[in-house]
């Protein structure tokens, strides 16, 4: 049967709607977060190497500011469009409101494959890019960081563009910057270090232990690669790995590290030599856990009945669909959300805009212990709240997280209850 919705902005309005409905919401709570509250779309010139020059397109979708500065990642990808900004900052309203961390939702993104540029034409364009959203973001306004296909790097070009068009020198307004340049250490590693820590929260709760675990992983970029590091270090075994090259699997186990550092090298998992390519796909792989983090709507209506996980940890942001989720709930799986599962690197880096602002530095272990804690606290009140109002974990994470929302904006006055 065809999938009825693929479009992911109609997607996060219907999770938010079916969180408010649960609530018994006010009606002006919805009506308020159906949309982001300011869009912008800018077109850029840059100069190619060759001499002629090229326009781009960028968007930045700023969702709700209820509860602090927007926040939220910058993609580069080819598939980036308006919808899509749109749907990744109402997600990021809500991650910030699952851990409790004081900022609003927030993405950016530009449609192109970065492979196809040189090093000098993507720092023009990540350049161009800072330039043209300069006016709408800032460290107490909007703060980027990177998603799909930007990094560290990046970032320190955009701090330094927003320093030649403001005359500030703000490290705060971007964070994921490399920790020589005011970077947090932990937060490379933090998204996926999340995820696996939730899979593992996960795992305890139904009295699986990590050490009979096999895992399957889809994307092995900075989310995956942790995820997939970190997990192994919990004692479980990857043995399926899928990205946009194919998959690879090894019974006993692919070493991660391994694999990372011939991803790193290769930009791809293809020609791994420590594992066989494989037909299987890795979502309908014969694993315990399954670890989607790559892109949106993979897990739909069309595979959901041939997942033979027990535990789904989402690291990337809306890879499955609303049809799925239905699915599994009904099959009986356990689905940690991504807006509590790769919340890790927006935590992460609140305490790099927080070290930023103080001009202080936290070990790694602060850093880490700190993002575990407040992680695990969100995973039992979502936990709780779900088994208490028998909906599944994407629902509940959406009450608990609207419920702070709603009151930041009663408190702020955007609307007066009328039930
Ligand atoms: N980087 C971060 O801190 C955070 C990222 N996320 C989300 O996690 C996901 C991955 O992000 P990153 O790891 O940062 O990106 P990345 O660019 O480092 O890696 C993306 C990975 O996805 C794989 N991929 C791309 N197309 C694919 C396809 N069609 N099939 C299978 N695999 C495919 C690539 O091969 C690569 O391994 C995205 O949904 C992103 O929004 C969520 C929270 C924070
Ligand atoms: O680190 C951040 O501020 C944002 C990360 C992000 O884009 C995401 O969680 O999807």
């Amino acid at each position: 049967m065809a999938e009825k919705t693929l479009n992911v902005f109609e997607i996060a309005q219907s999770q938010v709607k079916n969180a408010c409905d649960k609530l018994g919401s006010d009606p002006a709570v919805y009506e308020i977060l159906k949309n982001p509250m300011k869009v912008t779309e800018v077109s850029f010139p840059v100069k190619m190497d060759d001499g002629t020059t090229r326009s781009f397109t960028g968007y930045r979708s700023q969702h709700n500011n209820a509860c602090g500065p927007y926040k939220g990642g910058i993609r580069f990808h080819p598939a980036v469009n308006l919808d899509e900004v749109k749907a990744l900052s109402t997600w990021m309203t809500f991650k910030c409101g699952v851990v409790g961390i004081p900022y609003g939702g927030g993405k950016g993104g530009i449609a192109i494959d970065p492979t196809e540029f040189s090093e000098g034409e993507l720092e023009r364009i990540s350049r161009a890019y800072a330039r043209a959203i300069a006016p709408i973001i800032g460290e107490k306004q909007d703060i980027p960081a990177p998603d799909v296909n930007t990094n560290g790097k990046i970032m320190s070009w955009m701090v330094d563009e927003y320093a030649n068009v403001t005359g500030e020198f703000q490290p705060g307004v971007f964070t994921g910057k490399p920790v020589d340049f005011y970077g947090s250490l932990a937060r490379t590693e933090a998204t996926g270090y999340g995820v696996a820590t939730m899979a593992m929260e996960a795992a305890k709760k139904l009295g699986i232990d990590l050490k009979n675990v096999r895992v399957g992983l889809q994307g092995c970029g900075n989310v995956g690669s942790f995820a997939g590091t970190y997990i192994e270090e919990f004692g479980a075994k990857v043995v399926i790995v899928g990205d946009h090259t194919g998959n690879i699997y090894n019974e006993n186990g692919i070493d991660m590290k391994a694999l990372v550092a011939y991803n790193m090298e290769h930009r791809c998992i293809k020609g791994f030599p420590g594992a066989e390519p494989t037909d299987q796909h890795v979502l309908t792989a014969d694993v315990d856990i399954l670890m989607p983090c790559a892109l949106e709507n993979q897990l739909t209506e069309a595979n959901a009945n041939d997942i033979k996980a027990k535990i789904i940890c989402e690291g990337a942001n809306g890879p499955t669909t609303p049809e799925a989720d239905k699915i599994f709930f009904e099959r009986g799986l356990t689905l940690v959300p991504d807006i509590l599962a790769n919340s890790g690197g927006v935590t992460v880096s609140y305490f790099e805009w927080v070290q930023n602002l103080q001009r202080y530095n936290w070990t790694f272990d602060e850093v880490q212990e700190k993002q575990t804690v407040l992680m695990k606290k969100a995973f039992e009140e979502i936990w709780k709240l779900a088994h208490e109002f028998n909906v599944d974990m994407r629902t509940a994470a959406y009450m608990m997280s609207i419920k702070r929302i709603e009151d930041a904006m009663k408190l702020r006055g955007w609307f007066t209850e009328t039930k």
